[in-house]
C-alpha cells in the first residue's frame, strides 16, 4: 500500500520551512561563490544523460533535508509499491504498470497472481509482425496498392505521446507518411484526408476506452470517407486497426479483432504510448528503433528503483520541484528543448503532470492545505527567447525552467548547432546571474550616454538574476536517450504525487466537462429555446442558435 503521510506535519517539511528563510536571504551568485565544487556536487549522469541542478537554489542542507523528506513521505516503498505491481491506482482499483510494457528483462510482474509478461510479449509481437508488413509493403489494401499514409485517431494520451514521439525520432522514419487526428472539430479530419487516397491509407483507432466522443466521431467520418470513396465494407478489415482495452466496443465498430492491438486497463493513457498506442511510432521508425525506446525507459526503471535517491535523476528532479512550488511558491514550470524535433515535448507533458498531479485531495479524501502539481509548459529554444523569455528574466513570477539539450544535432549544418547551443549555455547563466545595475551603469557609459540618460534608462536594464533552472544535456536525441528522458519525467512526477499524498493515476477532473457536453448535444440538434441553464450558458447557446 501506499503509505499514509501528512506532508506539512513531517520532520522535514518544518526544517525545510526554516531552512527556506536562510536560503531566500543568498543569491545563486553567492552559493556558486563560495562552493567551487558546486557543479560536481550537484549534477548527476545516466548513461548518455547529464542532470546539472546546480544553477537551483539549494545548498547542501537543502539537498539533504529534501531527501529527508522524500524518505518520510515513504518514496522507497511507494516505488516498491508500484513496481510489484500492487493497485496503486486506488480510486480506479488498479495497479500502475508502464514499467511492464518496457520491462526487457522479462521478470514476472502480476497482477492478480498472474504474470503479464506473457501478453505484453504477445502484443509486442503483433505489432512487430504487423509493422514489418505494412513497411515492407507486403500488406496491400483494398485494390491491392501497399499503404503509403498511416493516420492515428485518438486523442490525449492516445495521441500526445506518439505525436510527440513520432517528431522527436523524425531522423529514424521511414517512407511512410504518418498523420494524427485528434480534434471533434471537423476540420481536423477533413484537412488530414484531402490529399489522402483512401486505397493507400491506413487508419490506427487509437482509444483504450474506445468510447471517448472525439475518436468514435472521427473514426465514424473516417470510415465514411474511405466508403464513399469506393471501399466495401469487407475492405474496412485491411484498412483499420484498433488499439484499445475494449475489444467488444472494437467489434461494435466493424473492426476486425484479429486487427486489434490489445492493452488493458493498468496502462493509464497518458502513460500508454510503450503499449499498442505506440502502434504509429513503429509504424513510422521500424520496430527496432521502438524497442530502443522500450529499451531506455526500462534502464531509467531500473535506475529508479534501485539507486539512492541523492543520485537518483527523477527524484531529485521532483525533490527541486517540490522546493520550488511548495516553499518558493512557483506556480508553474516551464519544459524548454533546444531540439526542434522535441517541439511537443512540453504539449506531451502538459498532460503527463497536469493530468496525474492536478489534484487538490489527498489520499485521505481530504482537501490539501498545500500546493499540487504546476503548471506546465514551454516551447523549443530558441524560438522561446524572442517570445516569452522576457517574462522569465524580468517578470514579476518565479519561473523554474528545465533546459534540455542534446550535444549532438541530427543536422549538423554550419554553424547552427554551436549558435543553438551557445543560446542553451547563455541562457540559464544569465538567469542565474542577472546584471546588476553597476555593470548596467558602465556599459551606458561606455556607449557614450550622460547622467540624465543614464539615470532614466538603467533600472529597465537591470536584471535581478537568481532565477532556478535544470540543464538536461543529453549527448544525442536517439529513441534510447529519449526513451529513458520521457521515463525521467514519468518517475518525477510519480515522486512529487507520493510527497503531496495524492492519487497520481486516475483522472476524475475530465469527466465532468464531458457528462455537461453530453447532455447540451441534444439540446443543440433543433431551434428551440434552451432555458434549462444559467442566464449565461443559455444566453450562449440560445445566441449560437440564431447565428447557425
Ligand atoms: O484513450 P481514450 O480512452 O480514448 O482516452 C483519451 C483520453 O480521455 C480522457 O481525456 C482522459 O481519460 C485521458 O487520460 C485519456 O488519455
Amino acid at each position: 500500500m501506499l503509505p499514509n503521510i501528512d506532508l506539512t506535519s513531517t520532520k522535514a517539511y518544518k526544517y525545510l520551512t526554516d531552512h527556506y528563510i536562510d536560503i531566500v536571504a543568498k543569491s545563486l551568485k553567492e552559493l556558486f561563490d563560495t562552493d567551487p565544487e558546486r557543479f560536481e556536487k550537484f549534477s548527476l549522469q545516466f548513461e548518455d544523460i547529464l542532470l546539472d541542478y546546480s544553477k537551483n537554489r539549494v545548498d547542501d542542507e537543502t539537498i539533504a533535508l529534501l531527501i529527508q523528506l522524500a524518505k518520510e513521505c515513504g518514496l522507497n516503498e511507494a516505488i516498491e509499491a508500484m513496481f510489484s505491481g500492487e493497485k496503486i491506482n486506488v480510486t480506479e482499483g488498479r495497479p500502475v504498470l508502464h514499467i511492464a510494457l518496457r520491462n526487457r528483462s522479462n521478470k514476472p510482474i502480476l497482477v492478480d497472481g498472474k504474470d503479464v509478461m506473457p501478453d505484453v510479449n504477445r502484443v509486442l509481437q503483433q505489432m512487430k509482425d504487423f509493422s514489418e508488413k505494412i513497411i515492407s509493403g507486403t500488406w496491400k489494401g483494398y485494390t491491392g496498392k501497399a499503404i503509403t499514409d498511416v493516420v492515428n485517431i485518438g486523442i490525449g494520451g492516445s495521441d500526445l505521446g506518439p505525436v510527440m514521439v513520432t517528431e522527436a525520432l523524425k531522423p529514424y522514419k521511414n517512407h511512410l507518411n504518418l498523420h494524427f487526428v485528434s480534434n471533434v472539430d471537423a476540420t481536423h479530419i477533413v484537412e488530414t484526408l484531402k490529399p489522402l487516397n483512401p486505397e493507400t491509407t491506413l487508419f490506427l483507432i487509437a482509444s483504450k476506452t474506445f468510447t471517448t466522443q472525439e475518436t468514435m466521431a472521427n473514426a465514424h467520418s473516417a470510415r465514411d470517407w474511405f466508403i464513399k470513396a469506393g471501399g466495401k465494407q469487407e475492405d474496412v478489415a485491411k484498412h483499420f486497426a484498433a488499439l484499445s482495452t475494449n475489444s467488444k466496443g472494437v467489434s461494435e465498430f466493424g473492426i476486425d479483432t484479429a486487427n486489434m492491438f490489445e492493452f488493458w486497463d493498468w496502462v493509464g493513457g497518458r502513460y500508454s504510448l510503450w503499449s499498442a498506442i505506440g502502434l504509429s511510432i513503429v509504424l513510422s521508425i521500424g520496430f527496432e528503433n521502438f524497442e530502443g525506446l522500450l529499451a531506455g525507459a526500462h534502464a531509467m526503471d531500473e535506475h529508479f528503483k534501485t539507486a539512492p535517491i541523492e543520485q537518483n535523476l527523477p527524484a531529485i528532479l521532483a525533490l527541486i520541484g517540490i522546493w520550488h512550488n511548495n516553499f518558493f511558491e512557483a506556480e508553474t514550470q516551464a519544459i524548454l528543448p533546444y531540439d526542434q524535433y522535441m517541439h511537443r515535448f512540453a504539449a506531451y507533458f502538459q498532460q503527463g503532470d497536469m493530468e496525474s498531479n492536478g489534484k487538490h485531495v489527498d489520499r485521505n479524501g481530504n482537501h490539501v492545505d498545500y500546493q499540487t502539481g504546476p503548471v506546465i509548459w514551454g516551447e523549443p529554444g530558441t524560438n522561446g527567447q524572442h517570445a516569452f523569455y522576457q517574462l522569465i528574466h524580468q517578470g514579476t513570477k518565479l519561473i523554474p525552467c528545465d533546459f534540455i539539450a542534446p550535444a549532438q544535432s541530427h543536422n549538423p549544418l554550419g554553424e547552427h548547432h554551436q549558435m543553438l547551443l551557445s543560446n542553451f549555455f547563455a541562457q540559464t547563466e544569465a538567469l542565474m546571474n542577472g546584471k546588476t545595475e553597476e555593470v548596467v551603469v558602465d556599459e551606458l557609459k561606455k556607449a557614450g550616454k550622460n547622467e540624465e540618460e543614464i539615470t532614466k534608462i538603467a533600472p529597465f536594464k537591470v536584471f535581478e538574476g537568481n532565477r532556478p533552472t535544470n540543464s538536461i544535456l543529453v549527448k544525442k536525441i536517439t529513441p534510447r536517450t529519449l526513451g529513458s528522458l520521457i521515463a525521467m519525467y514519468e518517475h518525477k512526477i510519480f515522486t512529487q504525487g507520493i510527497i503531496w499524498d495524492i492519487y497520481s493515476f486516475d483522472q476524475w477532473g475530465v469527466e465532468l466537462g464531458k457528462q455537461l457536453a453530453g447532455k447540451i448535444l441534444p439540446e443543440l440538434k433543433d431551434n428551440a429555446e434552451v432555458t434549462s441553464h444559467d442566464s449565461s450558458t443559455n444566453g450562449l447557446i440560445n445566441h449560437y442558435k440564431s447565428w447557425r
